[in-house]
């Protein structure tokens, strides 16, 4: 299955910092529990590279990427550990083209026009809009299709998205998905509370498949 086919069948992105390497198979186990197989763990702490090449090994239903590339060591140490895709923040032209010569799929970031336009000229047509709730939210993506919703262009909305929101954000024309660290927080992941990150993944699919998206 391809990324975007995963993106689309799962519609959620749950976005993961994890501290301690031991939480990763544990977490992993709850989101595919409650019916997640992507996952992303973010490249915020050192656990980051082992963290994905154990959930590689031990699960490997779960599509899980490398979130929070800003550079060019962090494209390599996901690579090497595994990941099946990579996202970052912001667009970061010589970080993106350096995944694209590994061929290592990216899902950049951006939130400006500008930024789209690049990115998109650079052969991105699946991009993170970040931090999307700080930035206009639903109506930013509603304006950025205006001029932009022809190309193509899917989007994942992260920053700031939850459980009471992202019916909003999947209803919007060219979200593929919905991102975020709302289901396995760092309060959740910190008190190793792996049943509530499941009950939370079960909850935010009830909601999706409620609304019909
Ligand atoms: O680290 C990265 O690569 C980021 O871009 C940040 C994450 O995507 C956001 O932290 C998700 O936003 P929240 O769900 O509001 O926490």
């Amino acid at each position: 299955m391809s990324l975007k086919e995963s993106l689309s069948k799962n519609r959620i992105l749950p976005a993961v910092t994890i501290q301690d390497e031991r939480d990763a198979l544990p977490i992993a186990e709850a989101l595919l529990k409650g019916g997640l197989d992507i996952m992303e763990i973010a490249f915020r702490s050192k656990a980051a590279e082992g963290a994905i090449a154990q959930i590689r090994k031990n699960f490997p239903e779960m599509t899980v990427g490398a979130g929070t590339l800003i550079n060019k060591e962090q494209v390599i140490k996901a690579v090497n550990a595994g990941a099946a895709f990579g996202l970052a923040p912001g667009f970061n032209p010589k970080v993106c083209r350096f995944a694209m010569e590994q061929k290592f799929e990216m899902i950049p970031g951006v939130i400006t026009p500008s930024e789209l336009e690049n990115a998109y000229e650079m052969g991105f047509s699946i991009l993170k809009i970040f931090p999307v709730g700080q930035f206009g939210g639903v109506e930013l993506l509603k304006a950025l299709n205006g001029p932009y919703g022809q190309l193509g262009i899917l989007y994942i909305p992260m920053g700031g998205v939850n459980l009471g929101n992202l019916s909003e954000y999947l209803n919007v024309k060219n979200v593929i998905a919905v991102g975020g660290s709302w289901m396995a927080s760092g309060k959740l992941v910190e008190t190793k509370n792996f049943q509530f990150i499941q009950e939370n993944v079960l909850q935010a699919l009830l909601k999706i498949n409620q609304a019909g998206i």
